[in-house]
């Protein structure tokens, strides 16, 4: 709940608790941080009055937090955003938890919490009365996390977690690397005394013994070269593998709210992201760190040559990352924005590819073109304008490189010519070759910053996926026993997140073990919702929903999905066999599990008349089946695991008569001995039903078997006689039934 209230009249600070502990907590707990302010006090040996500032910055300190305080003004605090939740002193001494800004430029607001006030009470505020009350004292906490520790929340710092897991073979790729770079010399000194003592002595016997030299130095160099990459590979597949499941199980994890407000495409988009921080860290950060090793032995060697030329080299690539960072702004800007337009353009391709049929048959191919057109031209002009701004930086930086090389080389011949010394040549040779050797390293570290860049965004993309809440009931701790079947509601209130009105309003009624329900009501009373809720998919309901006796939020939520089956009135069907997709959800099911489920399902008959039977294959949205023969495949994956409540939602609505009279002669066998929830608008499918529920607008409007509501209730009725028409009694005098008439 989100109040706009007003600070006038508070209490004054000292009738009321401390505050700065209490706004710690409540920052620490966004951070994953379990604190009390009892704790704080006796930890850090406080009274219990309100804490001075440095004072709170200790208690942050000393408990898992790194804390800065700050004196900002309204701007500032304008940019905080990822510091957020913040703490904010006032003037009167106390304090409160910054939670957002909201708004636009011109109107913008804080949200702030008071800790003495309950959870959801929040204070919206404007700009002028929140300048009069602040002090503009602002204290900033984040979580310390260990190097390796894998349970914080996914960013870079988790990346290096990873990395640091396997630091043995990062160890020895790096003992390599340093051995290639102290080998990578060898060649050049070789040449340098070729030419040098060689040739200006005519050393046979040093010729001789150099030769073989080097010939064991380059065997020695493809060895660890070898070595290296392999080291490297393994690396890369074992990271490969961690990060894509993390992900992957993240991603499942979260609540299905997530994937109903965000489209596929970005959703998918966004864990693509995660291939392009293993390309980072595995690639161009790995590769640039080991090459950069030739530094270690190849600077000092040029120094000792000359220490001139050296800083020559040196300024030059200082140049170039100075260029690079003036320049990283722009980058990020236009880079940000093409992975803007190839995001809507990913979501609308999958959107597309998903919604063909539709497009097809209401030849909507022309609006889908169009609408394509208008993104791929986005997305080219997005891309142009960071190619042509990467373009731009890169011509800077290639003169730079160059120079890098030549200058120095040009003044050392400058040198050599106004010394005369002939021995000079070979030096000034050798620090060619050395140069030439190191630009590359020097060049690819500054390269890195816009690389670094990239993958910072990376991460902040894959972050704000996998960070977020996952679905409550997987700590893996919760209630595991066997389901019988029993379901109550009592009082269940449930808002969507983003709806005005409840879907399900103080909504109450008792299912006995192995009997059957029949949820009937308009379209969107809720009746969906019901069993969304027995099935956990939401947690944030008000009331209480039971399962013999114990509330379902205590249950674990795969041990409850499990036992609770359910089929819809569309089903995803998996690419694969018939038998496979049956027993999808009981991998060890045997060929009579799967034969009898088809059975009670009705879907054997058709099963049997095709060529491949239970082997037939499946396509991706299952095209060569008809939509009644996949809503019976539906119900058999459904029995499979022989559920002790099963809901049928709409599952008979798409059928044939024919195929529905098969499912519906089979409803009795299906229902022996479990809970069965069936929803459905056709009433016929419901009169068998041992109650059926009516309900209007989110709300419970009675309840009561086929016969008693026929005779009491109106909506019951009048839906039945709309049905039934052959069954209109005569003299009925329903004013909510007409039944359809010929106008003249
Ligand atoms: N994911 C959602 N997000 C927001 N609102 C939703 C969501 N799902 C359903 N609603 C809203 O909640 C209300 C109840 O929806 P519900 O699907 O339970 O109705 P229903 O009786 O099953 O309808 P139908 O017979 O058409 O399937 C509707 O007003 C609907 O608009």
């Amino acid at each position: 709940m989100t109040t706009h209230l007003s600070l006038v009249g508070a209490a004054s600070v000292d009738d009321l608790p401390p505050t700065g502990l209490a706004c710690l907590v409540i920052v620490a707990r966004q951070h994953g941080l379990h604190l009390t302010t009892s704790q704080l006090i006796h930890d850090n040996l406080l009274r219990d009055q309100e804490v001075t500032l440095p004072e709170l910055l200790k208690c942050a300190n000393s408990s898992g937090m790194t804390a800065k305080a700050v004196k900002l003004d309204w701007k500032g605090l304008s940019h905080l955003k990822r510091a957020l939740p913040a703490i904010v002193r006032l003037r009167d001494g106390s304090h409160m938890v910054l939670l957002r800004l909201e708004g636009d430029e011109n109107s913008t607001r804080v949200v702030l919490r008071d800790p003495n006030a309950s959870e959801d009470a929040l204070l919206v505020i404007d700009q002028p009365r929140f300048e009069d009350i602040w002090s503009g004292d602002v204290v900033m906490a984040k979580r310390d996390y260990e190097i390796s520790d894998e349970t914080q929340p996914f960013s870079l710092g988790f990346v290096v977690a990873l990395l640091f897991r396997e630091r043995r073979i990062l160890r020895d790729v790096a003992i390599a690397a340093l051995i290639l770079g102290f080998m990578g010399l060898a060649p050049i000194m070789f040449w340098r005394l070729l030419s040098d003592k060689v040739i200006f002595y005519k050393a046979y016997n040093t010729f001789y013994v150099l030769c073989v030299a080097m010939f064991v130095v380059i065997l020695f160099e493809a060895a660890f070269t070898f070595l290296r990459q392999y080291l490297v590979q393994r690396l890369t597949a074992r990271i490969d593998v961690k990060l894509s499941t993390y992900v992957f199980e993240k991603v499942l994890n979260l609540p299905i709210d997530y994937f109903e407000q965000n489209p596929v495409g970005l959703i998918s988009r966004d864990i693509r992201e995660v291939f392009r921080i293993r390309g980072f860290l595995t690639g161009q950060l790995f590769g640039t760190v080991l090459d950069s090793t030739t530094l270690f032995f190849f600077l000092p060697v040029m120094f000792f040559f000359s220490p001139i030329m050296t800083l020559m080299v040196l300024a030059f690539a200082g140049a170039i990352v100075t260029w690079l960072v003036l320049m990283l702004p722009a980058y990020r800007k236009k880079s940000s924005a093409t992975l803007a337009a190839e995001g809507a353009q990913g979501a609308f391709l999958i959107q597309s590819l998903n919604g063909m049929r539709t497009i097809k048959s209401l030849a909507l191919d022309t609006r889908q073109r169009h609408m394509w057109d208008v993104l791929v031209a986005r997305v080219a002009k997005a891309r142009l304008a960071e190619g042509l701004t990467g373009t731009a930086i890169q011509t800077l930086v290639r003169p730079l490189e160059r120079l890098a090389v030549s200058a120095p080389y040009a003044f050392g011949v400058y040198l050599a010519v106004s010394s005369g010394d002939p021995v000079y040549v070979g030096a000034l040779f050798a620090f060619l070759m050395l140069s030439q050797r190191v630009a590359g390293p020097l060049m690819q570290m500054a390269q890195l910053i816009n690389q670094y860049d990239e993958a910072r965004t990376a991460v902040t993309i894959v972050g704000r996926l996998v960070n977020q809440p996952a679905e409550e009931g997987r700590s893996g701790h919760g209630v595991r026993d066997p389901l019988k079947g029993l379901i109550e509601f009592s009082g269940v209130t449930f808002k969507y997140k983003g709806a005005v009105s409840p879907a399900l309003n103080n909504v109450s009624f008792e299912i006995p073990l192995g009997t059957t329900l029949g949820v009937m009501g308009k379209s969107g009373s809720g009746k969906t919702t019901i069993t969304r809720l027995l099935q956990r998919l939401h947690s944030d309901y008000g009331g209480l929903i039971k399962v013999d006796g114990i509330d379902v939020r205590e249950y674990d939520v795969d041990h409850l999905r499990r036992n609770v089956g359910v089929v819809l009135q569309e089903n995803f069907l998996f690419s694969g066999t018939i038998r496979e997709n049956i027993s999808a959800a009981k991998p060890d099911a045997t060929f009579d599990d799967v034969v009898r489920a088809a059975r009670m399902a009705g879907a054997e008959e058709f099963i049997d008349k095709l060529p491949r039977g239970y082997e037939t294959y499946i396509y991706e949205g299952s095209t060569n089946l008809s939509g009644g023969q996949r809503q019976r495949l539906a119900i058999a994956r459904a029995l499979i695991v022989n559920p002790p409540i099963l809901i049928l939602d709409e599952a008979t609505s798409a059928l044939d008569a024919e195929s529905e009279t098969i499912v519906n002669a089979n409803i009795s066998r299906i229902a022996h001995g479990r809970t069965l929830i069936i929803i459905s608008h056709r009433l016929s499918s419901l009169t068998k039903a041992d109650a059926i529920l009516v309900l209007n607008r989110g709300v419970v409007n009675d309840i009561g078997r086929h016969d008693e509501l026929l005779e009491r209730n109106d909506i019951y009725s009048s839906l039945w006689y709309q049905q039934n028409t052959h069954l209109v009694p005569a003299g009925r005098s329903d004013k909510n039934f007409r039944s359809p008439t010929l106008v003249s």
